[in-house]
């Protein structure tokens, strides 16, 4: 770790200064496509419109004889699309394989000033994101970049699990994180099959009734990324980055999709992958507060006045830290209504609506 004094200066000479924060920016879905294929290629410039960040993917789910290729489509699309307040973002192949750094070297000087954060998968430790931080600042002074590109981490490993609040810290250019359920299962060596989503023998069972072990005791599945999300929620937060679901294999089953994503939401993620267009809407509804909450919050707001003391609202107590509860949700609500007119005005009218009451 660098003392804290060099924390912020630039790790090569002519490189963009480091951000002292990460800018929050709706972000709740990252659109995931593979620029090797021409069919999605093509679609990019139009789901980019209805999408927070949109991801061409060279890692995993890119055959090895489509990799060269991949990162050309990405070079291309990224210099002929005009992709207005949503975000570009890449992920890159893994530190270990043949072609990151060409990955790295390509991108950085053809489309650097396009890219806003660099996905690195597999990540094991702060070294990782270390190597990647010198190299990036190298490739940005050589391409002449006047804004840093940001770095997200997969946490796909048991070692990066372990070492997760070290990562979150690794870097200046740190935005965040997601977990990456599938290689994180094989890392461990859980028997799960799945790409994240729960599975049916992971579960706990009512107490038997009397002496029969075996009728009338219900079990109930259990969430099998409990664990991890939460601890790469606080390891974000408490560096000041963003924690993210990854994504959901399942395509067809769109409601078990939805409860995935609603965990992450309400634990604090900020967004989820969307692998397929399906998965696209699903995000958007979790991750965008509903009209009614954003209602509640701004009531108790309003009513906190300077947020200290206590009321009660329709029974229930409100005090500084429901006050502070409230912002998140009123805060995103706000970020969100920028971009969004249609969710403005729903949150709007139930607002109204809520206060007309009062
Ligand atoms: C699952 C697949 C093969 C089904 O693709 P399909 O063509 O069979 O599906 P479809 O339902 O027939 O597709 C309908 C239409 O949507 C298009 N389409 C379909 N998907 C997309 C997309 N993403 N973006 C834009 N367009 C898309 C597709 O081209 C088609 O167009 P058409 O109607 O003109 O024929 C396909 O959706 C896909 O390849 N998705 C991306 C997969 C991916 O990126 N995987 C890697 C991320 S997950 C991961 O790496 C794990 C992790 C984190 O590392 C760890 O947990 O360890
Ligand atoms: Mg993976």
């Amino acid at each position: 770790m660098r003392s804290p004094k060099d924390f912020f200066k630039p790790l090569a000479i002519g490189a963009p200064q480091p951000v002292r924060e990460i800018p929050f920016r709706p972000s709740r879905m990252i659109h995931f496509f593979d620029p090797s294929n021409p069919k999605m290629a093509a679609k990019v410039p139009d789901i980019a419109k209805g999408v927070d960040i949109i991801l061409g993917n060279l890692e995993d789910a890119i055959q090895a004889d489509r990799k060269v290729a991949a990162r050309q489509g990405l070079v291309d699309i990224a210099k002929a699309t005009d992709f207005g307040a949503t975000q570009l973002w890449t992920r890159i192949n893994s530190l270990d394989s043949p072609w990151v750094l060409d990955d790295l070297t390509t991108l950085v000087t053809e489309i650097g000033d396009k890219l806003d954060v660099i996905m690195v998968p597999k990540v094991e430790g702060p070294e990782d994101i270390h190597y990647v931080d010198r190299l990036i600042a190298q490739l940005e002074a050589r391409a002449k970049l006047e804004r840093p590109i940001l770095v997200h981490a997969l946490l796909e490993t048991a070692s990066g699990v372990r070492r997760v609040e070290e990562i979150a810290a690794a870097s200046p250019r740190m935005q965040g994180i997601s977990l990456g359920p599938a290689d994180l299962a094989a890392s461990r060596r859980m028997k799960t099959t799945r790409v994240g989503g729960g599975h049916p023998g992971y579960l706990v069972r009512t107490d038997p009734v009397g002496d029969d072990l075996s009728e009338g005791r219900q079990t109930y599945q259990q969430d099998l990324w409990h664990y991890t999300v939460s601890r790469m929620v606080d390891a974000c937060v408490s560096n000041g980055i963003l924690p993210f679901y990854g994504p959901f294999g399942d395509i067809r089953d769109t409601v078990a999709c939805e409860d995935q994503f609603r965990n992450a939401y309400l634990l604090g993620c900020v967004g989820a992958w969307s692998l397929h267009p399906v998965q696209i809407a699903i995000a958007k509804k979790v991750f965008s507060p509903e009209p009614s909450e954003v209602a509640w919050a701004r009531r108790v707001i309003k009513a906190m006045g300077d947020g200290t003391g206590a009321v009660m609202i329709d029974g229930k107590m409100q005090d500084d830290a429901t006050y502070k509860q409230c912002l998140v949700v009123a805060e995103l609500a706000d970020a969100l209504a920028d971009r969004d007119p249609e969710l403005a005005s729903a949150y709007d009218k139930a607002t109204e609506e809520a206060l007309a009451n009062d």
